[in-house]
């Protein structure tokens, strides 16, 4: 397929199997007293985004105890009924709803080995499963999504500095409190693999992508692997990273709308899930991912014009067209 979209165009030549490499430096943050030690933490996040583009969090204010919660809801989610889970079938263009084995990465072309459910705070009338199916889980989830808004605002606010905004201009640009808002989070069940099932090299839990957004905060569970990053500015070599996942650390990406408000100054990395090989475990994987997605209405204006102005809904628009092209989805717009 041919894109006209620099991200899209640079996202598709990034299919290959690559190597592994272990050489690169997953640096830890710690947020830990994150008002009186915001300069140093600043330091330390612009210089892993600026070298890397990816880099996880520890300290960061999200209790273990909630993250647990959350991951208990997601499991308990994805085990209800298919004829339960598809009454709320994803509508694409708001990112709302259940899919399964839909997405298509323009890097692979096969659908990731998954299932998943977009919470985006606005556009969810209809799509919670009853109480009768699942007690709480609208609750649980709506307060871990605040939760990750308030960490990925923090984040952002940071950057914001190094940037020359002011330092709300993240936050007032992902308001959660108007229809604009656009920000999701997903919960993912990457499926578990038969003992017998044959292994494909075309086949992925999720194939190599960047994310759309501004950032992701990413959350995985001890024992589940399967993520690697490679950073933007080494795309040429592909070489790629195994993340070891953690129940304390919240793995961070740039997406690829900061890289554009930055001028490329903050590339955004590439990172895919791959399914399990010969020695690893093959039961299910369950992760949590955040994206920081500028509301609609925003425009995305690089400071020295490297790229065009685009409103965050019409680039968000492309992205998931580019994804989901060939799937049975509902473009409820
Ligand atoms: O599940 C993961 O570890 C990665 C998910 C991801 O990259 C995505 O959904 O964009
Ligand atoms: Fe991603």
């Amino acid at each position: 397929m041919n894109h006209t979209m620099t991200e899209l165009q640079r996202e598709s030549r990034m299919g290959a199997l690559g190597t592994v490499t272990t050489d690169r430096d997953v640096r830890r943050i710690d947020l830990s007293d994150f008002e009186n030690r915001r300069e140093q933490i600043t330091d330390e996040l612009w210089a892993a985004a600026t070298d890397i583009g990816f880099f996880q969090v520890v300290g960061h204010g999200i209790d273990l105890a909630e993250v647990r919660r959350a991951f208990a809801a997601t499991e308990a989610y994805f085990a209800l009924p298919e004829p339960v889970k598809s009454r709320a079938t994803l509508k694409k263009g708001l990112n709302s709803g259940w899919e399964s084995m839909t997405q298509v990465r323009p890097s692979i072309g096969t659908p990731d080995q998954k299932e998943s459910f977009q919470i985006t705070r606005p556009h969810m009338d209809g799509l919670w499963p009853g109480e009768e199916n699942l007690s709480g889980f609208r609750d649980t989830v709506l307060d871990f999504e605040r939760r990750c808004w308030e960490l990925a605002m923090s984040l952002l606010s940071c950057f914001a500095d190094r940037l020359g905004f002011d330092r709300d201009f993240f936050t007032r640009a992902h308001d959660p409190s108007t229809v604009s808002y656009q920000s999701t989070l997903r919960l993912l069940h990457y499926f578990a693999l038969p003992e017998d099932a044959p292994l494909s090299p075309d086949v992925w839990r999720a194939g190599a992508h960047t994310d759309f957004d501004c950032l992701t905060l990413l959350f995985q569970r001890n024992g589940q692997g399967g993520l690697q990053v490679c950073p933007g500015r080494e795309m040429d070599g592909e070489a790629w990273t195994p993340i070891e996942p953690s129940d304390e650390a919240i793995t961070c990406n740039i997406g690829d709308m900061l890289m554009r408000w930055s001028d490329d100054l903050l590339p955004s990395n590439f990172h895919r899930v791959k399914s399990p090989g010969p020695e690893d475990h093959r039961g299910a994987r369950y992760s949590l991912a955040f994206f920081a997605q500028a509301n609609r209405d925003v425009l995305i204006e690089s400071p020295r014009g490297k790229y065009p102005p685009i409103t965050a809904e019409d680039y968000l628009r492309q992205r998931v067209e580019a994804n989901y092209s060939g799937a049975k989805t509902t473009a409820a717009r």
